[in-house]
């Protein structure tokens, strides 16, 4: 086994069981990476510098291939269902000996990182890939340690990524050839058949979900930044509502754009990057991003490359709607260097309301913040082109983030209440969704407007400001908003229809009541109090 790199670990591949493989490359740096994928052919370079990979058939998250390995360190603390489904420990072992087999004088690369901006709470994790580019990313989204620490460097976790190896369904006990299997027992996670990059943050994402709540460590689908006032806002929301484009600010710090974690001592980004959606990216809303697609380091997902020029086409999404930058988060510029902040002074939850009815914000009570936090509600148009008669979709998805929550989702949610009560945290519902009236015909709130009111909400101003009760989903919405037009405020205004309005807004109130029979049991009476009501 042949080891290349400046910075080898005294904990070896074959502690991994991986002593057959051919060649490893221990913790390249970026340009390294750069020459190894260019050389292989994994991916091109565009013009500005930023490394530029195509993922094929799988271009976003296979939510339905991943299974949770059923064994009795972890089985009882994992909320099965839908959502975390099990795979049986011998399918796994069949499976990930076969890979280790496949590996056999094969080159791999391997970055080992942290994930945990708190030294306190941080997990030391190898992230051993098949591609060079891969491996980039991985460099670019978690915490490198300091040179003199990769020597020793043992890892905890370990996510074994190799995009070519696929499962066969019918031996291998998985339901596609595209697997993403953790296994809480044996500290590893196997991902293969997909090249979507996105899976190994986000199974880092689940171990955390999974380790933290022991510590008493509330971990987040969340972004953080900190204003001028040293305060720190969390902004919850599922995927597309706007976690990473609200969080890069010009006027604020940031800490993070997708995971942390909320202890005693305050917040910690779980990550060292950011992983942006860059589809018809404007440089005007979002300078700070934009420029991150133009330069050295960053690797592009899916982009489109002009084959005369170099150039990016960000509109062109022939290949997904889900077009991606990983950047490490230094390339924002007013990013924090430690990834820590002090307990949130707000919390925004994101939603992306496609049906039109939800206001642009609205002030939480405590007990609403518990109740749209279960939820986790968002909506999406059923299309990639949105026009007249395309049905929204709702999706409830608890915690804003159940794909990556092995845990029961009262777990979270309780440790969410506690520090809500003991911090006296402002909670608010913002929809960056659509508006402007009946569904097919409205359009995205623009992100300038979504910024005013949160930049609102988050000076004290809207705390002053007078608000109406909506009367479906009882959210206090203000009445006004320097930067903003009063008749948005209210959603009902935007639409000519108002019994069209009532009807929609109806509609989306029993999704809502249905969705949360589920947790009905875990939550006190003013919780369900406070939740919408039929008329
Ligand atoms: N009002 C708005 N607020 C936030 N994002 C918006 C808004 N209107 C449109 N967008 C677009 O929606 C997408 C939000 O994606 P992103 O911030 O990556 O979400 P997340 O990080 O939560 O997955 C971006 O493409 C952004 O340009
Ligand atoms: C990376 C992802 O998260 P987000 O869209 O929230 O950035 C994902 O869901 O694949
Ligand atoms: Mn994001």
């Amino acid at each position: 086994m042949e080891q290349l790199g400046p910075h080898k670990s005294s904990y070896g591949l074959d502690k991994n069981g991986l002593d057959n493989v051919g060649k490893v490359y221990w913790n390249l740096s970026a340009p390294a990476l750069y020459q190894e994928a260019l050389i292989r052919g994994e991916a091109s370079l565009a013009a500005g510098g930023p490394l530029v990979a195509l993922t094929g058939q799988h271009t976003g998250r296979s939510a339905n291939d991943k299974f949770i390995v059923k064994e009795s360190s972890s089985e009882n603390n994992i909320w099965w269902g839908q959502v975390n489904k099990p795979i049986d420990a011998e399918k796994f072992t069949g499976l990930h000996e076969k890979m280790r087999q496949y590996l056999t004088g094969r080159e791999v690369f391997v970055q080992d990182c942290y994930a945990g901006a708190d030294p306190a709470h941080r997990l030391p994790v190898r992230v051993i890939t098949e591609c060079a580019w891969h491996n980039l990313f991985a460099r670019n989204m978690f915490i490198q340690p300091a040179a003199e620490e990769l020597a020793n460097f043992e890892p905890e976790f370990t996510i074994l990524q190799i995009p070519s190896f696929e499962a066969n369904p019918a031996v291998d006990g998985t339901r596609s050839e595209v697997f993403v299997l953790p296994n809480f027992a044996e500290k590893l996670v196997i991902i293969g058949g997909t090249s979507y990059a996105g899976e190994i943050k986000k199974s880092v994402f689940s171990i955390l979900n999974y380790l933290l709540p022991e510590k008493q460590t509330l971990p987040m689908h969340c972004s953080v930044n900190v204003n001028e006032e040293g305060n720190s806002t969390v902004f919850f929301g599922l995927s597309g509502t706007g976690k990473t484009t609200l969080s890069a600010d010009a006027s604020k710090m940031l800490i993070g754009d997708d995971e942390h974690g909320w202890s005693d001592d305050g917040v910690f980004n779980f990550e060292g990057g950011c992983y942006a959606k860059v589809i018809k990216l404007s440089q005007e809303a979002e300078p700070e991003i934009f420029e991150t697609t133009r330069r050295f380091g960053t690797v592009l997902e899916n982009v489109v490359v002009d084959d005369a020029t170099g150039e990016l086409d960000l509109d062109d999404n022939r290949y997904t709607e889900n077009t991606r930058a990983s950047y490490p988060i230094d390339f924002i510029p007013n990013a924090s260097d430690t990834g820590i902040a002090g307990n949130p002074t707000n919390v925004i939850m994101l939603t992306a309301d496609a049906f039109g009815v939800l206001p642009p914000i609205s002030k939480l009570t405590p007990e609403q913040a518990m109740y749209h936090f279960l939820s986790g509600y968002t909506a999406k148009l059923a299309g990639t082109e949105k026009g007249l008669g395309s049905e929204p979709q709702a999706t409830f998805s608890t915690c804003f983030g159940a794909p990556f929550m092995p845990r029961h989702p009262s777990v979270y949610a309780s440790l969410l209440g506690d520090k809500i009560a003991k911090h006296g945290v402002n909670c608010w519902l913002v929809n960056t969704g659509w508006t402007g009236g009946e569904y097919g015909t409205g359009h995205r709130m623009p992100i300038g407007y979504t910024r005013a009111l949160v930049n609102a909400a988050l000076d004290g101003t809207l705390a002053k400001t007078d608000t109406e009760k909506d009367p479906f989903f009882g959210l206090a919405m203000p009445v006004s908003c320097s930067g903003v037009p009063t008749e948005i405020l209210n959603p009902r205004n935007t639409w000519s229809d108002k019994a069209a309005y009532d009807a929609k807004a109806q509609d989306l109130v029993s999704r809502f009541i249905e969705n949360f029979e589920q947790f009905s049991d875990y939550v006190g009476p003013e919780v369900l109090e406070s939740a919408p009501k039929t008329a």
